[in-house]
């Protein structure tokens, strides 16, 4: 059992949100003391307003200069678009931090828009070779932490089920031009770039994610030849390296075992 992943459920979203501030400050807290550093990746979705709290904003344990943020996903529009991850985040956190705080944010380059997706993939994987290592010496990189959404359709970052994406091993950074979630061009980071994480969190609220959850943790479509679901295959491959931070709503009906404190 101590090889699968964590489902934790929370009565409230504010206690949703107290609980993963203190994973998040956990995770960073390591990281600093193993390299000085805390590499962070972060999806779109309802996910960065989850991170707005005191908890984690207004946190002593906070290091925001030791911040390096990175992208999951993101939409090919410009920084300043609504349906930008950046600008998402920046409305939703980042304008929120304290004043003096100077985390590192990674964006995708706006001068390559309207060019190949495949370039702007490209270049976004030769930032995360500056940070991480060069591609001759390290065969994926390393992030801390992985903040994921999960889709109705079992979906994370933009990878989607069925996608031929989901078989990309060499890529770190990958392009996807037919998102069934729109906008249809994003880059996105790879399954192994995902699953090679130190620890990967979902948060997944709402009724409108019973019936995916139900799907990813209490049935087995690998076993029947059903469709594999992106998150499935996360807490497959990852299996106690991953937390779920889920509500009462989100979880109804789901057998699997869940935990109520960190
Ligand atoms: O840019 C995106 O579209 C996201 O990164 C995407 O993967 C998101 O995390 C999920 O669709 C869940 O979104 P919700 O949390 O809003 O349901």
């Amino acid at each position: 059992m101590s090889k699968q992943p964590s489902l934790y459920v929370f009565p409230t979203k504010e206690e949703l949100q107290k609980n993963l501030a203190a994973y998040i400050l956990r995770a960073q807290t390591a990281a600093i003391k193993r390299h000085q550093k805390f590499r962070v990746a972060v999806s779109g979705g309802s996910l960065p307003a989850m991170l707005n709290h005191p908890a984690l904003i207004h946190s002593p344990a906070a290091h925001w200069n030791a911040w390096e943020i990175f992208f999951a996903d993101e939409r090919c529009v410009p920084l300043d678009h609504p349906d930008s991850n950046y600008y998402l985040l920046k409305k939703e956190f980042l304008s929120h931090l304290p004043h003096g705080a100077k985390p590192t944010v990674v964006t995708i380059d706006e001068s390559l828009l309207g060019g190949p997706v495949q370039e702007i993939a490209d270049t976004y994987e030769q930032q995360l070779v500056k940070y991480f290592a060069a591609r001759d010496t390290v065969k994926l990189p390393i992030f801390d932490l992985m903040l994921l959404g999960c889709g109705p359709d079992g979906h994370t970052c933009s990878l989607f089920p069925g996608h031929e994406l989901l078989r990309e091993d060499v890529a770190w950074v990958a392009p996807i031009e037919d998102s069934p979630k729109p906008p249809p061009k994003r880059i996105t980071l790879t399954l192994p770039v995902v699953t090679h994480a130190l620890k990967i969190a979902f948060v997944a609220t709402g009724e409108g994610k019973q019936e995916v959850l139900r799907k990813i943790f209490d049935e087995h479509p690998e076993l029947d030849g059903g469709e594999v679901l992106p998150c499935a295959l996360v807490n497959q491959a990852a299996g106690d390296k991953v937390a779920w931070f889920c509500d009462e709503a989100a979880v109804k009906g789901v057998q699997y075992p869940k935990k109520s404190s960190l």
